[in-house]
Formats: structure tokens, C-alpha cells, sequence
């Protein structure tokens, strides 16, 4: 494309550079809508895992062919990995789904780049796992993308990011990089860190007293087991933001304390607890909806995970959310599964006549 603007988005061929859990995902997931993906990794196994899983082809590319690129690698090789793609492929719209995107741009604006042809994004969908093998082509699938345009990026580049983000079944938000940065902060890397920090106290903690783990320090502490190399380098390129929410945070840490420490009630602080969860919105950014939660006993036995969602997929019910939890005393485990409350009886029976255990939650 260079400079000239298309007349409308062009998706493939598309190269993914970086393909660990987003980059093998987005593979995936644009591979099954039908575009041409290619993979490249540093380390050149993943890139022939992820295309074992169905991410793309792991061969060499022609450069003069790729339309878009999309660099998925850790937030400090972004930039330099960015700017290499703009130089490498001249007829390509380059993205990348960093986490933090102030920082891209600036360091890309101060190598003193044509920025036409990029346009930064970010899917708020990942996990606490981390390389291909854990990719899925559902990741994004009824996620919010965030799409970060600049003032010289052309409107077609951000029309073809946006095409990416909606093949992938994410819905699209626009933002500037530096609000983009401000709302991550309180909603992604506060939380990660907190959770980081609860989990770190448990390794003080009695064996005897872990023992008695529930599904509420699971709840609290799940995204701690994310890498902590690739979120050292998260929560520095947004140093600024998230210290501002750290610092509130330790003032309420303090208050409760001081008040516990004295026997004063606590419970307003708890109800701004139970306020703070109500405004977060359901998908879409739509008021949150109530799912039912329907919990099913899983064997410990090899092909119980499969049958299962394969039988859940035949009864033809959408799962929104769904979370695994192993009994440490039975060989079995519990898969909780999020869905819309008007359908859990019928899934419940259907379930039921398959020969599952279902409990309504
Ligand atoms: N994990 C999440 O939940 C999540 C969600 C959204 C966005 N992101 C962002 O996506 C990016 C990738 O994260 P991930 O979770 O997929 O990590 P990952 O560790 O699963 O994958 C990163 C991949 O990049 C490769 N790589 C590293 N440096 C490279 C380089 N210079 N050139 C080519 N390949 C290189 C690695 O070998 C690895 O395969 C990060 O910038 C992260 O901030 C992560
Ligand atoms: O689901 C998770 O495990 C995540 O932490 C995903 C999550 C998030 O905070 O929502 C984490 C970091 C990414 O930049 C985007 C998404």
C-alpha cells in the first residue's frame, strides 16, 4: 500500500510476529475466519507450535505481499520490532497488542518514523498462561479491542485494525494511546499487581492453613500466576499510572487497618467494595448481567475436558465464562460455567441425560 490510501481494508496475507498466547490466538482465530496467516517468532519452535495448532504457516514470507502486520512480542521488543515491520513490510498496515501503548508511540514518534501505516491496539482478552500452546481461537470473542490512532495514521490503516479486531469477534473501542494507558492502569494492571501482591503473602502462610483454600483466594489470586517477566515490563511502561492508583489504594489498606485495629466498623469501605464490582460492565461494555452458574463434576480421567465441551456445545448453549477448580482430596474436578439464567434449567437437564453431575450454582 505505502502511501496510497486503499479503498477499503485488506486483511491478508497477514503476518503475526510474536507467536506466544495473543500472537498463536489471533492466528488461530483469523485462520478460521479464512485469511492467509503467516508466523514468525524468535524463537523459531513457536512459530511451528503455534502453526501445529492451527495458528498459520510457519514458512518464509514474500514481504511484498503481506497487508497487515501484527507484532504480538513483550512490551520492550514492541517498538523496536514495530519499526523493523514498518521497514520490512512497505505494503503493510502494522499493529501491535501491547498491553501499554503510550510508550510504543512515543518511542516510535522519537526514532522519527513515517507513521502512517501504524496504527496501535490492544485486545483486553489473555490470560495468566503465556506460549503458543495456550493459544485459542475464541480469546476475543465478545471482547473489547482497544484501537489507539494517532494524528498520522491514515483512516484506511485504522480501518484495517479494526477489521482485524471484529474478525477476531472482538467489539472495538477507539481511544487515544494516553487514555488507553490511564483506563488500563485501573482496570488491569492495579488488579494484577494487587492480586500479585495477596498471592506472594501466601507463601508465608501455614500448609496446614493452605489446606483450606476455597474458591475465594483462587478468585483473588488467579491472574498473579501471569509472567512476571512480561508484567515487570507492563507495569513499568505505565509506571506513572498505576503509582497514582497504589498510592490511593495504601491510603484505604491504612484506613481499614487502623480502623480494625481499634474495633470501629468497616462496613462502608465493604459496601464500596460491593459498588466498585456493580460498575463493571457486561460484554459490550453493556450493564452487567447476572449469569447463572451451572457447576459440573469432571472426572480426573484422560477426555473428560473434551467430552464435556463437546456435549455442552451439542446442547447448543452459549458458555460466557467458565473456570476449572480440582478437589485436592477426590480425583475429580469442578468446571463452573457462566450462562444466561433464562437458559440453565434446559442446559442443566440436557446436561443431566448426558451423564453429567450438575449442580446449579
Ligand atoms: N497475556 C495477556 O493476557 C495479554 C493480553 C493482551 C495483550 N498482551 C500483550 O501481548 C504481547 C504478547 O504477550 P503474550 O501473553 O502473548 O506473551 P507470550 O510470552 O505468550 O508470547 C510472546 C512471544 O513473543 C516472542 N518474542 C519475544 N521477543 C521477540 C522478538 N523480538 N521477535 C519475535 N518474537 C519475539 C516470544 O518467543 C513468544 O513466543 C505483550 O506485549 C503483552 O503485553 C498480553
Ligand atoms: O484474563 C486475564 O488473565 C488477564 O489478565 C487479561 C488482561 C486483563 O487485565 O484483562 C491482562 C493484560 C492484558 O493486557 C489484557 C487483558
Amino acid at each position: 500500500m505505502e502511501d496510497t490510501e486503499p479503498d477499503e481494508p485488506r486483511l491478508g496475507p497477514v503476518l503475526v510476529i510474536g507467536a506466544g498466547l495473543v500472537g498463536a490466538s489471533i492466528g488461530c482465530a483469523l485462520t478460521a475466519a479464512g485469511i492467509e496467516v503467516h508466523l514468525r517468532d524468535a524463537i523459531p519452535s513457536h512459530a511451528q507450535v503455534a502453526a501445529g495448532l492451527g495458528a498459520g504457516s510457519a514458512e518464509p514470507v514474500v514481504p511484498e505481499q503481506i497487508a497487515l502486520v501484527i507484532v504480538a512480542v513483550p512490551p520492550r521488543a514492541l517498538a523496536p520490532v514495530v519499526s523493523a515491520a514498518l521497514d520490512e513490510f512497505a505494503n503493510a498496515v502494522v499493529t501491535d497488542v501491547g498491553s501499554v501503548k503510550g510508550t510504543v508511540l512515543s518511542e516510535l514518534s522519537a526514532r522519527g518514523l513515517e507513521l502512517r501505516r501504524y496504527v496501535g491496539s490492544h485486545p483486553m482478552a489473555g490470560s495468566h498462561l503465556a506460549g503458543p500452546v495456550t493459544a485459542r481461537a475464541d480469546l476475543f470473542t465478545d471482547r473489547t479491542w482497544v484501537v489507539t490512532p494517532h494524528d498520522t495514521a491514515t483512516p484506511g490503516s485504522v480501518a484495517t485494525v479494526t477489521e482485524l479486531a471484529e474478525l477476531c469477534g472482538a467489539s472495538v473501542v477507539q481511544m487515544p494511546a494516553a487514555e488507553h494507558d490511564l483506563a488500563v492502569a485501573a482496570v488491569s494492571h492495579l488488579p494484577h499487581a494487587v492480586s500479585a501482591l495477596v498471592a506472594a503473602g501466601l507463601t508465608e502462610v501455614d500448609p496446614a492453613h493452605l489446606a483450606l483454600a476455597g474458591q475465594g483466594v483462587r478468585d483473588v489470586t488467579r491472574i498473579a500466576g501471569g509472567d512476571p517477566a512480561l508484567w515487570d515490563q507492563i507495569l513499568s511502561a505505565n509506571a506513572p499510572a498505576v503509582a497514582a492508583h497504589l498510592a490511593t489504594l495504601a491510603e484505604r489498606l491504612e484506613e481499614l487497618s487502623r480502623r480494625l485495629s481499634v474495633r470501629q466498623p468497616v462496613t462502608d469501605l465493604l459496601e464500596q467494595g460491593v459498588a466498585g464490582t456493580r460498575e463493571i460492565p457486561g460484554k459490550h461494555g453493556r450493564a452487567a448481567t447476572a449469569y447463572a452458574r451451572i457447576v459440573v463434576e469432571i472426572p480426573d480421567a484422560p477426555g473428560s475436558l473434551a467430552r464435556l465441551f463437546t456435549d455442552a456445545g451439542a446442547a447448543g448453549v452459549n458458555v460466557e465464562d467458565i473456570s476449572i477448580e480440582h478437589d485436592p482430596v477426590r480425583e475429580v474436578g469442578w468446571l463452573q460455567m457462566s450462562i444466561r439464567p433464562e437458559l440453565a434449567d434446559t442446559f442443566a437437564e440436557l446436561m443431566g441425560q448426558k451423564g453429567w453431575r450438575v449442580h446449579l450454582g
